[in-house]
């Protein structure tokens, strides 16, 4: 089993292992400032928020929330367990790394699901589980440091009715039924905990490499520190971090789901070589039997898509992860 990123770091140069190519690697770090994701205060008048969320989703596929709903003490008291875990004893974290259980669902990785095959690792340590239905994932969840369950489960109840109360607002500007999203099609939410160490030549490596993701819409609580990008009009932008904001993403699903309305978009992480950088990513998925494909209301003239059920999705999905254009065409009517 491959060694956490964490666990070595401290001390070395860049292995050859991690050195993006010259196309893909980041270069050079400045990004535009001037330009970056809208961000929506979630207290205003309904209509404007819809507006805007179906604006941000066409345009970006990003947008950031703020007076969201979600307390503050629960944001910072939950990344505060998630620094914690990763700087426990690296012992404490093996006894997560090797479990043969495939029930375990609670899964403690570095760089990507790929990891034995990609040509080149990720600068990024992640923990794994699922988060719904609460009662039956919570067992599987970290013991250590104590306070986690207790303190993700009431992070994770919130991103729960937050995911849901924007997946309405997304199916009201999207002129379908509020409910449209409710029930299987957001029965599944999975959390990933990315922590990317202090990384000694961030322009030649990758955090995360660009990528969309598989699932309806993503919330993530980026902390304070610097490193997503996105991709926009041929160039990448930073995504600022707003104390106390939320960053929300349009996932794989969502694009189809909307005939190609609202978009899917690439995005990656950067490192940096003075701290290091927690993230929290909820993703809102369906259950695997879900029936996947554009609302009949948004339709028009032509699908863009074929039907297909969220597992044989993501049986397509993960091989490709790297390429977009590769898994959405796979499960377009016309080529
Ligand atoms: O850590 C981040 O800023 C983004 C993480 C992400 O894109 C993902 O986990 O899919
Ligand atoms: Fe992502």
């Amino acid at each position: 089993m491959e060694k956490l990123v964490s666990s070595w770091y401290k001390n070395k140069s860049l292995p050859e292992s991690y050195k993006f190519p010259p196309e893909t690697r980041p270069g050079n770090l400045l990004v535009h400032t001037s330009k970056t994701i809208p961000v929506i205060d979630l207290v205003q008048n309904r209509a404007d928020i819809v507006r805007k969320i179906l604006k941000s989703s066409e345009e970006y596929g990003f947008f950031q929330v703020v007076n969201h709903g979600v307390p503050e003490d629960v944001m910072n008291g939950s990344m505060d367990v998630f620094k914690e875990f990763f700087e426990m004893p690296a012992e404490d974290k093996a006894a997560m790394l090797h479990s043969e259980d495939p029930r375990n669902r609670c899964r403690l990785s570095t760089s990507s699901a790929n990891y034995a095959w990609e040509k080149v690792h990720h600068w990024r340590d992640k923990l794994r589980h699922p988060c719904l239905p609460l009662q039956d994932c919570i067992k599987h969840w970290p013991e250590k440091p104590i306070r986690y369950r207790e303190v993700v489960a009431t992070f994770s109840t919130e991103i729960t009715k937050l995911g849901l109360r924007i997946l309405e607002l997304v199916a009201e500007g999207l002129g379908l039924e509020s409910e449209y999203f409710e029930g299987k099609l957001s029965e599944s939410m999975m959390l990933s905990v990315n922590h990317y160490p202090p990384c000694p030549d961030p322009s030649l490596t990758l955090g995360l490499s660009k990528h969309c993701d598989p699932d309806l819409i993503t919330i993530l609580h980026q902390g304070d520190v610097y490193g997503l990008q996105v991709f926009n009009n041929g160039e990448w932008i930073g995504v600022e971090p707003l104390h106390n904001a939320l960053v929300v993403n349009i996932g794989n699903l969502l694009q189809i789901i909307s005939n190609d309305k609202l978009k899917s978009v690439e995005h990656r992480v950067v490192t940096n070589s003075r701290v290091a950088r927690t993230t929290a990513a909820f993703f809102i998925s369906p259950s695997d039997d879900s029936i996947i494909e554009p609302a009949k209301p948004l339709i028009g003239d032509v699908s863009v898509y074929r039907a297909c059920e969220f597992k044989e999705f993501m049986l397509h999905y993960l091989p490709n992860l790297e390429n977009n254009e590769v898994v959405m065409k796979h499960f377009k009517l016309q080529a």
